[in-house]
């Protein structure tokens, strides 16, 4: 079943460990094999202190097992890897969703060989392609299909672009809707993965490696292959959407400690930008882990390139497989540990994924019943110049000469100029409108996206002036706040609120900029209209045959009738964008709710502990509050909410007076499976009324696919 258009799903990070085979090297330092594979999902790290010829009698004081979506070992497959993790990402990239897989652990570990692979065992970078390329061949829908690539590396917190080294190092940029872009980046259009293959060989020759003590090619920064698949409906107008999927490969740089890898100079300095990016990607696996998708926490994207441009991928749109690398040595065994848990920490973020479909086409998608309406006006309209001009024929039969005389006059001179000018005044107000429709939404977002901050900041400004007043009220005196705060004794600002701060300003300043820009736009929309109207004036003038005149009037009427459609396409889009914003003040409402839920759970459990007396109407309000809780209405209601406003719901009512008529009114989900339906789930709640004197059940069901 197809999902619609900016539907967010949730998505969990997928965590993936691949055990590569001891090398000579550890084999000849007389390393031993740590990391085992229990089952497919489940490792065991044991400790190397401990003799480890028994795994089941080691001591276990050190040993730890993990489990992860897969796991695999030495026995793997490099088809086994693609298969499991990312091979089922393909179809989402084509139906307009991202993805990301990278590689993360330590130097050596075989991150570049699960990405790219070797020319008998090729990696997952061409493995995708391939059936990337193959499943748009079979695609069987009516579409346009477009892929570009980019193939970046980030070397000493530095971009460069793999596929034209030459152009210097590029900056990232992030757009209004808070989309990071890398300004200049090369685009290579192909159509086919072996063509791609090539141009990342050719890439991957300019990517900074080196040898260093952990690994003879170890690569010394992180690259990132980024695939676009971009498709475009054949069929114009009629559902015609413009997808876009975006498939980033990243290949990290190994975890290293410079002690560990005797890196000194050049390759020292390395590993500490390499460190750095790693250690905010950790610290963003952190935040996003302790924050379960529930109440929203600060996540610091910005300390590294790397973090922003994977920020999408960790915490927002895109489906991710994460694949941790870890050598099985006993000599590699604290970074493996480290890799293990974060690895394991990761298993907690959740994604949102949204499907990317361009707001234009999205629009047009939307309003395809409109199109239809348009097309309907138009036939009539053709049906009545044909009905016209037949009438025509029969009653001035006597002066078809004259007719036909004026007709060329007109036809091939004035009247073909007229009626370009006409289309083409047509097209420019087109534009105009979807370009004010496109800064409109863009201009709500913005705002929405400020508010979101300035209640961030003004949330913590209170937490501040509730503590310096807890402080006062303990120390009986009043605190000389504002030079406190001057010489930065207070309570320290949070990074977040800081970071809140701080993206305000470019906000506003690009409010201000949208304003502008609508302004300019509405004053030219303004003259084209005067324009329009002003060739349409000299219509009945210049020409004199009816039929002609009828097709000009008949054309303006059309345009016109465009024109008010797109009115009301921007009047849904605004009601959309202030339905968004409910559902910002809605969760607001949600974590505060939240918030006092716990405060009174605690407050009880206090009162109870220590058999506090407590006074009748306060009683009687929690008595109020547990049962509300108890019969979960709220919950029903907020499930209600989230299953109706799906637009795939669908309702039905079943009148009977045979089912039981409960004594009050329920509230239930039924998840059915049909063969041919796949998963259904129902939301069930009846009520009692009385028909005809019957005492009958309406149970309301409403239906949606899954
Ligand atoms: N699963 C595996 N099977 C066989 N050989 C492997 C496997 N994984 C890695 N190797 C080999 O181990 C060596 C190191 O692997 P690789 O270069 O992929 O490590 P890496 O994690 O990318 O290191 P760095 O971070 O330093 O770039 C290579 O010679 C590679 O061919």
């Amino acid at each position: 079943m197809k999902d619609l258009p900016g539907e967010w799903k949730d998505h969990q990070l997928t965590v993936a460990l691949r055990i590569r085979p001891l090398n000579d090297a550890e084999i000849e330092e007389g390393a031993t094999t740590v990391a085992h594979k229990i089952d497919s999902q489940m490792v065991v790290l044991m400790d190397p202190c401990e003799d480890s010829d028994n795994v089941l009698r080691v001591n276990r004081s050190r040993e730890k097992t993990y489990m992860f979506d897969v796991a695999f070992d030495y026995t793997a497959t490099q088809e086994d890897v693609y298969v499991a993790t990312t091979k089922n990402l393909i179809d989402g990239v084509i139906a307009g969703y991202n993805a990301t897989v990278f590689a993360y652990g330590p130097t050596g570990a075989g991150k570049t060989y699960t990405m790219l692979g070797l020319d008998s065992e090729p990696g997952i970078y061409i493995r995708t392609l391939n059936d990337l390329f193959r499943a748009i061949e079979d695609s069987t829908e009516d579409l346009d299909c477009s892929v570009y690539m980019s193939y970046i590396e980030i070397y000493n917190e530095m971009i460069r672009d793999l596929l034209n080294p030459s152009s210097g190092y590029l900056e990232l940029r992030e757009d209004a809707k808070g989309e990071i872009r890398i300004a200049g980046i090369t685009e290579f259009s192909t159509c086919n993965a072996k063509e791609i293959m090539a141009l990342l060989t050719k890439g991957n020759k300019q990517r900074t490696q080196e040898s260093t003590a952990a690994n003879k090619t170890s690569s010394r920064s992180h690259a990132i292959l980024q695939v676009t698949v971009k498709q475009k409906s054949r069929v114009k107008d009629i559902n015609e959407e413009v997808r876009v999927g975006k498939l980033f490969m990243v290949d990290l740089a190994g975890t290293e400690r410079a002690s560990q890898t005797q890196n000194r100079g050049k390759r020292m300095k390395e590993g500490a930008h390499i460190n750095r990016s790693m250690l905010a990607l950790a610290n963003c696996i952190n935040a996003l882990s302790e924050k379960g998708g529930k109440v929203a926490q600060f996540v610091n994207y910005r300390d590294s390139k790397l973090t922003r441009l994977l920020k999408d991928a960790l915490g927002g749109n895109s489906r991710t497989v994460m694949i941790t690398h870890i050598s099985p040595a006993s000599t590699k065994f604290e970074e493996s540990r480290n890799t293990l848990v974060y690895a394991d920490k990761a298993k907690n973020i959740r994604n949102k994924v949204r499907r990317n479909l361009m707001n234009v086409s999205y629009h047009l998608a939307q309003y395809t019943r409109i199109i239809a309406d348009l097309r309907s006006e138009i036939d009539r309209l053709r049906a009545k110049i044909d009905q016209q001009s037949q009438e025509q024929q029969k009653g001035e039969k006597a002066d078809i000469r004259e007719i036909q005389a004026e007709v060329q006059q007109y036809s091939h001179g004035e009247l073909a100029l007229l009626q370009e000018q006409l289309l083409s005044a047509f097209r420019e107000q087109m534009e105009i409108r979807r370009s004010l429709m496109e800064l409109e939404n863009c201009n709500m977002e913005l705002h929405i996206d400020t508010s979101r901050h300035l209640l961030t900041i003004s949330d913590w400004e209170h937490d501040r002036a509730r503590a310096w007043q807890g402080r006062d009220e303990v120390t009986g005196e009043k605190t000389d706040r504002d030079k406190e705060e001057e010489q930065g004794s207070g309570p320290e600002e949070p990074q977040y609120v800081t970071a809140a701060r701080e993206e305000i300003g470019p906000l506003l300043a690009e409010q201000r900029k949208t304003m502008e820009l609508k302004r300019e736009l509405e004053e030219k929309l303004l003259n084209m209209k005067l324009k329009s109207s002003k060739i349409e004036e000299l219509l009945p003038k210049r020409i004199s045959n009816h039929e002609q005149r009828d097709i000009l009037t008949l054309l303006c009427k059309v345009h016109e009738l465009e024109l008010e459609k797109t009115e009301i396409q921007s009047g849904v889009l605004c009601k959309e964008n202030v339905l968004r914003t409910k559902d910002f003040i809605i969760q607001r409402h949600e974590q505060q709710r939240t918030l006092c839920d716990d405060i009174i759970h605690q407050q009880k459990a206090l009162i109870e502990d220590q058999g506090l007396c407590v006074p009748e109407e306060l009683q009687e309000l929690y008595s109020l509050y547990f049962c509300e809780l108890s019969d979960g209405s709220i919950d029903q209601i907020l499930n209600l909410h989230t299953f109706t406003t799906n637009p795939r719901a669908v309702s039905f009512y079943l009148i009977s007076s045979f089912l039981p008529h409960f004594p009050f009114p329920l509230i239930c989900f039924l998840n059915i499976h049909f063969k041919s339906l796949g998963s259904v789930r129902f939301l069930l709640f009846n009520c009692t009324h009385k028909y005809g004197g019957v005492r009958c059940s309406l149970y309301h069901f409403i239906l949606k696919h899954e």
